[in-house]
């Protein structure tokens, strides 16, 4: 069977296919926000967890010529650890440890050696998971892909690549733009928006604003519309490939990186890139709008290390320990949100369960990295890990695929995040915004005049205020986005009209002469001589029942009384005819007449 061969078996056509239903690339844009979108079980979905182990790409790897101690079999998705081979010196204690460790996942990529037929090149990442996640977005849901991996794995290169072979974030960018641009058709506007930050040491700052001497750091809010958010991210919206690849690149150069024993240019931090996609559907004929946002995350993790290995000190050891805290507090996560009696909390409802589900709290709010994805994680997402493997480190690897295989059991609870608006609505929110803005505007001035113990408030409330007029800003860009739309939508209508309004108008001006006729004919009607007009009556009498409609083009004043004329005249005839039958029946009464023989009787009868 094919699952049972040989786990390096040639199959070239297997990276090649494409994850998401190739119809959707294709498919009507007035299907994309009408088409059923909420699935059976509410979009809900384990976390997908992928595999990949990168090629010798160190010196010391090279050098050695170690094995690799990674196999994949790409049609089973099977991944195998073997135990490195271990020196007598290196004894039995640790020969015991060692030993051959096997996982599934739903898929693995072999991109250890080019040469083999299933080497998983970065397009086939993007093909295998990356359209289908696209997929997910055009549909309304929110997206997170994030690549987990000891430091030097090929996190960096799966999610952002190099210029030669760029990864999953320019792919998914690229993707994104291409569909937009193949479903232009009028009546959906795209807007799309990019924000870039790193978590270092434990701040959040900004990829997207040039660096300064002393670094800015963003503060974490939540709120109620907006769950957990970046105060004051740059939140920048792109028209094109071309915008997002300049963003790309000044976000990366901006980016906290260094040289470890591990990886010459290792991250330092964790790079959350997101892109929100807008589209706003408008209904000429409600004068209705249907919104639908997707934020796609893309995160490239810090590396996972150990400070024995790396030999960092002073600086290097201080950001290895706030990563490896991170990460810590993400397998906690992980392993609170893959618990089967947390899952089964989670689904239960009434008060009697409130407190056994808050013994299962999830602790997102131990790091900065869990508390921003908490909504990836555990809510309102679709998400995929990339676990990224070294073919030689045992330790490491077994423990990345430890995590990946924990991660797994993940369910998110994803939904379409879907609204409908009227225009009226649509106006109506935008005075609720101006409302709140003065409302805010007035208290921020009056707390400002007061103590100044409440200068904090007041801040908050002068950077709540702000928040508000950069949404209602938006707002207003989307209403004139829309009405550009209705304009749009009205002039191809006209356009579509005007051949029929040339026929229409010409139609007009031939009944109009008609009538003209018509009127014309009864005000003068034309008297025909006598004799005409009565053969003319006769051949009307014998067309009766036709459709000659000559009485409709020349209707006789007098036409009554020709009518009794005729009859006079007929009258006269049959009375005529009624004589001459007496006369004959007399002349058949004084002379009988005596048939002979062979006759017909019936020839002389009248
Ligand atoms: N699949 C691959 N094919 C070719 N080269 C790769 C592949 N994966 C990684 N590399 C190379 O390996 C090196 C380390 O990769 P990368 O920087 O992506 O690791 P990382 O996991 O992001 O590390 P860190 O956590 O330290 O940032 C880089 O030189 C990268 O180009």
């Amino acid at each position: 069977m094919a699952h049972q061969r040989a786990l390096t078996t040639p199959d070239l056509q297997y990276y090649h296919t494409t994850a998401s239903t190739p119809s959707l690339r294709s498919r009507e844009p007035m299907e994309v926000l009408e088409r059923p979108v909420t699935p059976i079980d509410g979009g809900g979905g384990n976390v997908k967890v992928v595999v990949r182990v990168r090629k010798f790409v160190k010196r010391a790897e090279l050098e050695k010529q170690s094995p690799c101690l990674v196999q994949m079999n790409p049609h089973t998705n099977e991944t195998i650890l073997h135990p490195p081979s271990l020196t007598s010196e290196e004894g039995h204690d640790r020969r015991r440890q060692y030993e051959q460790k096997d996982f599934t996942f739903d898929k693995s990529f072999w991109s250890h050696n080019d040469k083999d037929t299933h080497y998983a090149e970065q397009r086939d990442i993007y093909a295998s998971f990356g359209e289908e996640f696209l997929d997910h977005n055009f549909d309304g849901y929110h997206t997170c892909i994030f690549a987990y991996g000891q430091t030097g794995s090929g996190k960096s290169y799966t999610m952002m690549g190099t210029l030669d072979q760029p990864g999953l974030i320019p792919r998914t960018c690229r993707g994104l733009f291409e569909r937009i641009e193949a479903e232009q058709n009028g009546s959906i506007t795209y807007n799309v928006h990019v924000s870039y930050f790193e978590i270092y040491n434990e701040h959040v700052k900004d990829l997207l604003t040039p660096r300064t001497t002393a670094p800015t750091y963003l503060k974490i809010r939540e709120s109620k519309s907006d769950g957990v958010y970046v105060q004051n991210l740059t939140d920048e919206p792109v028209k094109s490939y071309e915008d997002i690849e300049r963003l790309m690149k000044m976000g990366d150069m901006n980016r906290t990186t260094a040289s470890t024993k591990m990886n010459d240019t290792s991250s330092r931090s964790h790079a959350v890139f997101t892109l929100t996609l807008k589209q706003i559907q408008h209904d000429i004929a409600t004068d209705s709008t249907i919104e639908r946002l997707a934020r796609m995350r893309l995160v490239d993790l810090a590396g996972s290390e150990r400070a024995n290995r790396t030999e960092a000190t002073g600086q290097r050891l201080r950001e290895g320990g706030n990563i490896n805290q991170s990460l810590t507090t993400l397998g906690r996560v992980i392993a609170a949100l893959a618990d089967p009696k947390r899952q089964r909390a989670s689904r239960l409802t009434g008060l009697q369960n409130q407190a056994k589900r808050r013994t299962e709290v999830v602790p997102y709010r131990d790091s900065v990295l869990t508390w921003l994805l908490k909504d990836s994680l555990g809510g309102n997402s679709k998400t995929a890990m990339v676990a990224c493997i070294s073919p030689t480190d045992y330790e490491e690897t077994l423990s990345t695929l430890r995590y990946a295989d924990q991660a797994k059991r993940i369910r998110t609870k994803a939904h379409v995040n879907q609204d409908a608006v009227s225009a009226a609505e649509r106006d109506a929110k935008i005075i609720e915004m101006q409302e709140t803005i003065k409302t805010l505007q007035h208290s921020v001035n009056s707390a400002a005049a007061r103590k100044r113990d409440e200068a904090d408030r007041a801040r908050d409330e002068l950077e709540d205020y702000q928040r508000q007029v950069t949404k209602m800003q938006r707002a207003m860009e989307e209403s004139r986005a829309v009405s550009d739309v209705k304009i749009r939508a009205l002039t191809l209508e006209v356009e579509e009209l005007r051949p029929q309004n040339a026929a229409l108008r010409l139609q007009i001006e031939a009944l109009q002469r008609h009538l003209t006729l018509a009127v014309g004919e009864l005000k003068d009607p034309i008297v025909l001589p006598e004799g005409m007009a009565r053969s003319l009556d006769a051949e009307s009498e014998v067309g009766e029942g036709s459709d000659s409609g000559i009485d409709d083009v020349f209707p006789s004043e007098d036409g009554g009384f020709e009518h009794e004329a005729w009859q006079a005249e007929v009258d006269a005839l049959l009375q005529d005819i009624g004589l001459f039958k007496r006369k004959v029946a007399d002349d058949k009464e004084r002379f009988p007449h005596q048939p002979q023989e062979g006759t017909d009787d019936a020839s002389t009868t009248w």
